[in-house]
């Protein structure tokens, strides 16, 4: 008779809390030969550009208009956004103030990994809580952005139904609605998004990180002529 994994769990009585036991292993491969892959040797280098605003604000438009000029580009990009991220890795975690928290904890460290890896990774999280949006602890570059749409705004976009849902009282705990956002207080850059185009708001960024990120590429970003900038 075959013992199951379960059965052996059972038989051992032993109560899992949380891992204590383990040990950083280093990679063999260093940051920087990574990098020689990317194209590094151009004078990029990986890092994270965190978009936080209200539902409606345009992050997850402006991430991933950055991510396919950027990718387009070939500079190695990639968004993580609130919605997919919330329907695979998070997909067990609520909107309660404890389950953001760990949703941006999670996201946090995968971002960490994609811009080790030496990609530029751009989340798009709404992100509410200040706290949780401070990241010292990263050893490598980790950028704020605050795409500062009014709620007024957001409520009249409504892209997704979501503000008529919580005004009807359907959705509860809806930021902005029912749940606080705290404005970040010293964002690197902050976005105005009313009577500007997504793309505008994408070459606002751009600009603003190309000299940090990317010092080679700065003279095309500013040559481009703003036609050529989508590259859906
Ligand atoms: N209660 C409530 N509050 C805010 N947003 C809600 C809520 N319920 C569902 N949604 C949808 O989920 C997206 C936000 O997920 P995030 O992971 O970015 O939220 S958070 O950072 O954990 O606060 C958000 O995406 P965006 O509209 O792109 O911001 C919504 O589509
Ligand atoms: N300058 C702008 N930047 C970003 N989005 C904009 C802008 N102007 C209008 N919009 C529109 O606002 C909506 C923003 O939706 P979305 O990107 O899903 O926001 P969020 O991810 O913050 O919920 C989109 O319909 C987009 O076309």
């Amino acid at each position: 008779m075959t013992t199951s994994s379960q059965d052996i769990y059972k038989k051992q009585k032993v109560c899992f809390q949380v891992a204590t036991n383990v040990t950083e292993q280093k990679h063999h491969v260093s940051r920087a030969k990574r990098g020689q892959i990317l194209g590094h040797l151009r004078g990029f280098r990986g890092c994270t550009i965190w978009f936080t605003g209200l539902s409606g604000a345009g992050k997850t438009s402006i991430a991933f208009e950055l991510e396919a000029y950027l990718v387009s580009r070939g500079i190695p990009a990639y968004g993580l956004d609130g919605d997919n991220i919330r329907c695979g890795l998070n997909k067990d975690l609520s909107f309660s103030k404890k389950d953001r928290e760990e949703n941006i904890r999670r996201v946090a460290e995968v971002a960490r990994l994609f811009a080790d890896s030496g990609q530029i990774c751009l989340c798009s999280f709404v992100s509410p809580f200040a706290e949780d949006r401070i990241h010292k602890e990263s050893d490598l570059p980790f950028f704020e952005v605050f795409v500062d749409t009014p709620l007024a705004v957001c409520e009249q976009r409504d892209n997704k139904g979501l503000y008529l849902k919580a005004r009807q009282g359907i959705i509860k705990g809806f930021t902005g609605i029912d749940q606080p956002y705290e404005t970040p207080e010293h964002p690197e850059l902050v976005l105005k998004t009313v009577d500007c185009t997504v793309e505008q708001s994408a070459m606002q960024v751009l600009s603003f990180f190309a000299s940090l990120l990317c010092p080679v590429y700065i003279a095309d970003f500013f040559y481009w002529p703003h036609s050529l900038f989508v590259s859906k």
